[in-house]
């Protein structure tokens, strides 16, 4: 019996994928740090839980989707934290962005109380969260997989089991990395493009007919052209991921100068005040200004 599902973290990601498993006819007990984003899911059919600990009282199986590792740290290991639940019979689940460390911290507490662990973070941002199209990368205990692979398959279109605790995290930071660096790439190209006096529409065009064609580009290319940058991921916590990243190739000794010279534009932009605006707006830190004129 799997349900109810708990879920933690009611951000952009957390809402969109709760909203997907009551659209699917499951019952989902709901914490978020700020109760009022509770609300509008309590209306749509969700139950709201006290705390972490509540939650995972009242769910065999209970999800995560917090914004950083310090944060999945502190709703695991802190006052009324999900460690207060966990025992025998009890699952949890983090899709959070988080490093292969703390994963593995997170996981070893749960074990040791006689719970199951699985790490799934998602590949995929609002748009595929709303449409149910993620794709997880998951890590650990594989018979929970198997059991949660009916919500994995509510809320995306992939689920890929990548065996131990860690393979999981670095698989995301990864992916996520290559995503930072042709989004920096894009943005000097436009950058360039504009400074040599070429039209930028007819860059994205060329790029899109060849072999650069890409989802990113074409969702992120007109957000810059236009200086307009609705938050769909967050540049925080993209320049999170970059250093996740770079921190796993200092692990392994796999140098990465690329991806370091891209994450000194996410650190730029972040220091600009750019956080909380979507990724893209990296392109507002290298260029210099904030729309073209
Ligand atoms: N957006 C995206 O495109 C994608 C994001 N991710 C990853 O998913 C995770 C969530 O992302 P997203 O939904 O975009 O992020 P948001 O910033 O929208 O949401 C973050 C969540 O973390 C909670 N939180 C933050 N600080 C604390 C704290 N100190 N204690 C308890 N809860 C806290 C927030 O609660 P509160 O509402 O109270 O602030 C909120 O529920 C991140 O790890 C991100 O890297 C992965 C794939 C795509
Ligand atoms: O983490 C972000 C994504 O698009 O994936």
């Amino acid at each position: 019996m799997a349900e109810p599902y708990g879920f933690l973290g009611l951000g952009i990601m957390g809402t969109a994928m709760v909203r997907n498993l009551i659209k699917a006819g499951k019952k989902v007990v709901v914490w978020n740090r700020t109760a009022s984003k509770c609300e509008e899911l309590v209306q749509e059919g969700a139950k709201a839980g006290k705390s972490p600990a509540d939650v995972v009282a009242q769910c065999p199986i209970t999800f995560a989707m917090l914004a950083q590792d310090e944060v999945a740290l502190e709703v695991t290991f802190g006052p009324d934290g999900v460690l207060n639940g966990i025992k025998e019979g009890k699952a949890y689940v983090d899709a959070s962005t988080v490093g292969p460390n703390t994963s593995k911290k997170i996981s070893d507490a749960v074990t040791k109380k006689g719970g199951r662990y699985l790490e799934a973070p998602v590949s995929g941002t609002k748009q595929p969260a709303e449409q149910g199209k993620l794709i997880f990368l998951t890590a650990g205990d594989k018979s929970l997989f198997s059991d949660v692979k009916p919500a994995l398959d509510i809320l995306g279109s992939k689920a890929l089991f990548l065996g131990d605790v860690g393979n999981g995290a670095r698989m995301k930071v990864t992916v996520n990395m290559v995503m930072g660096t042709m989004l920096n790439a894009l943005s000097e190209g436009l950058a360039l493009s504009e400074k040599a006096g070429l039209s930028q529409e007819s860059l994205l065009e060329v790029l899109d007919a060849g072999a650069m064609s890409c989802g990113l580009f074409k969702t992120k290319g007109p957000e810059m052209l236009k200086g307009e940058y609705p938050v769909s991921f967050p540049l925080k916590h993209h320049q999170k991921d970059m250093r996740l990243a770079l921190a796993v190739g200092d692990e392994v000794a796999q140098p990465l100068p690329v991806a370091a010279a891209a994450d000194q534009n996410f650190i730029l932009a972040k220091s600009l005040g750019y956080g909380n605006e979507d990724t893209a707006a990296v392109y507002k830190a290298l260029r210099g200004t904030e729309k073209r004129v």
